[in-house]
């Protein structure tokens, strides 16, 4: 299907926008007023090991992409002739291929079907922490400090500890160009991938083969960067010539189905929510699932230290990005559950309800309050930070790790609930934290719009307002960073001119959480202060 093809006569057309988060895949068919028709989701496996080690299966992840583009075209009753367009969005994990596109293991089990470091695998903390002492120039455009969370450090700890591995890759991708490369056997990287955790400078349209050189990946440079993206183009371009046939089949769509360079998850809800209002750069885009991302837009370029970026056109094209964000976000309200006495009796009343645990508490709480912004009351005596993977922005820490305090010899689901409460304080008074270091360093925005499995629930989203001072956005979107995917199929299949053009048409404001002010607003003021001194105080300790 040419882009020209598309005129509003004839028959509706449609998009996929993909979204491969840490713990599912999910497809969602759109038409191109940006209106979700079906959505179907598999769960994917992680392999986690003692050392931080975190891994996933490509070959297990492609497998449930093909069947949930299958399942949405099918349950929506669409022909497939009338899908013109594919986006495709995942997290910024590293996929490591030897030739002919054979996965290679990147750990010890020694399990070739394990070739994906996942993003939040921290076994590289140590070559990130001596690229950091080096201090190269490139490290300006990742807020002054490379996190573990990136590309370079994890290729850099497969070649001093899997050499075989690391010498016989033919490509390493970050797992939203292997899902484009799988689709269409084009190769281009885009440039939110390469930008955000490979440090491609965007901004001068190339690599940095001093970078490499300086710590010890110069055979990468010498190669031309031909295993990690000679092609890089922006999100939403049309690759290759679409769809291959086998991957055609594999999808149940036809061959030559437009594909668009993709993103990485984050910056997908980032696109598909802060178009809101036809002012990207006064949205903040809070990404809230099993971490949680802010994305922040300039037209100039701001360095905020620990905070990632200032990188150009990864996200809205032509703009800065400055990303935030805490490494664990849902997964830290997961984990501070996970330790509670009454955890196993509420998995239990969940799991009759059909309800994540999280979700349950969550109604718990709300249904124990008649505003919910009086939740925060549950949660008295009782603070926790949750940087229970490190803290991301803004000192960007990997080795920061939570706190709870105020915890007594309760063992009810009272307290379990108050412990939640304070949990998603805690996210709050982060996200409070970031948006202020910003601010400070000349990035200020009036307002955060929502996406994320963990920012679908109002209450959670009112406690976010409250805690951190600013108007929470909900989209109109039920998926939003489905539609920024499906924002980047529908460019690449010409329906518009260009990403922000679709970015602008397709994204409106359902509700809008304001902050509470009075009583609510004091006892969040107080909160904050304890979450910045216990903070501090666990830095000195360490
Ligand atoms: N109501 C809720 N309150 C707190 N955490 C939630 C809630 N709903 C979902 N979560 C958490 O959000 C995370 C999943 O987010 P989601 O965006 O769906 O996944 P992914 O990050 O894999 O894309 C999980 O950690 C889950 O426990
Ligand atoms: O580093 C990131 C974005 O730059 C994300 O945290 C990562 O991609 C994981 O996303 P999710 O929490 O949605 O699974």
């Amino acid at each position: 299907m040419n882009p020209a093809d598309i005129s509003p006569e004839g028959p509706p057309r449609y998009v996929i926008g993909v979204d491969v988060g840490t713990g599912s895949a999910r497809a969602g068919l759109f038409d191109l007023s940006g209106h979700m028709l079906s959505v179907a989701k598999r769960d994917i496996s992680l392999f986690r090991e003692a050392g931080s080690i975190v891994e996933q299966s490509s070959t297990e992840i492609w497998n449930a992409v093909c069947a949930i583009i299958r399942e949405a075209v099918s349950s929506a009753g669409v022909d497939p002739a009338q899908v013109v367009g594919l986006g495709f969005d995942a997290t910024c994990s590293l996929v490591v291929l030897g030739e002919g596109g054979k996965p290679l293991a990147v750990g010890p089990s020694e399990k070739a079907e394990r070739d994906i470091i996942v993003w939040m695998d921290h076994r590289a903390v140590g070559q990130a922490e001596r690229i950091n002492a080096m201090g190269h120039e490139v490290l300006r455009y990742v807020g002054g400090r490379i996190s573990p969370e990136m590309e370079t450090p994890k290729i850099l700890w497969l070649k001093e500890n899997r050499h075989e591995t690391f010498a016989s890759a033919w490509q390493f991708f970050d797992l939203a160009d292997f899902l484009t490369w799988k689709s269409t056997g084009d190769l281009s990287r885009s440039t939110c991938t390469v930008t955000c955790k490979w440090t491609y400078l965007a901004h001068e349209a190339r690599w940095d083969a001093s970078y490499f050189e300086a710590i010890g990946l110069g055979e990468l440079a010498n190669e031309n960067f031909a295993r990690i993206g000679t092609e890089i183009v922006e999100p939403g371009t049309r690759l290759g010539r679409g769809l291959t046939d086998e991957a055609a089949n594999a999808m149940g769509l036809k061959p030559g189905t437009a594909v668009a360079a993709g993103m990485i998850d984050a910056h997908a809800g980032g696109i598909g929510t802060v178009g809101i209002g036809g002012k990207p750069a006064e949205n903040l885009a809070y990404v809230f699932g099993t971490s949680s991302c802010t994305m922040t837009s300039t037209v100039e370029p701001v360095f905020v230290p620990g905070v990632w970026g200032p990188y150009y056109s990864a996200m809205v094209p032509g703009m800065w990005l400055n990303e935030g964000g805490q490494s664990a976000a849902g997964a830290a309200i997961d984990q501070l559950l996970s330790f509670h006495p009454a955890a196993g009796d509420a998995t239990e009343a969940a799991r009759l309800q059909g309800k994540s645990l999280p979700v349950f508490v969550g109604e718990v709480a709300a249904g124990m309050v008649s505003k919910p912004s009086e939740v925060v009351e549950l949660a008295n005596g009782l603070h926790v930070v949750p940087e229970f993977l490190g803290n991301r922005a803004p000192f960007a820490d990997p080795h920061a790790r939570a706190i709870v305090a105020g915890l007594g010899m309760e063992r009810d689901i009272d307290n379990l609930v108050a412990l939640y409460v304070a949990g998603l304080c805690g996210i709050g008074y982060g996200l409070r934290q970031i948006i202020e270091t910003q601010a400070k360093a000349g990035a200020s925005v009036e307002r955060v719009v929502i996406s994320g499995g963990a920012g679908a629930s109002s209450m959670v989203r009112q406690i976010l307002a409250d805690a951190c001072g600013k108007p929470v956005i909900a989209p109109a979107a039920d998926e939003p960073v489905l539609l920024g995917s499906a924002i980047l199929g529908s460019v690449a299949a010409g329906a518009f001119p260009n990403v922000r053009n679709a970015m602008e048409a397709l994204s409106s404001v359902a509700s809008v959480y304001a902050p509470a002010g009075g009583g609510v607003a004091e006892t969040h003021a107080h909160r904050y202060q304890a979450f910045l001194s216990l903070q501090d105080v666990a830095r000195r300790i360490r």
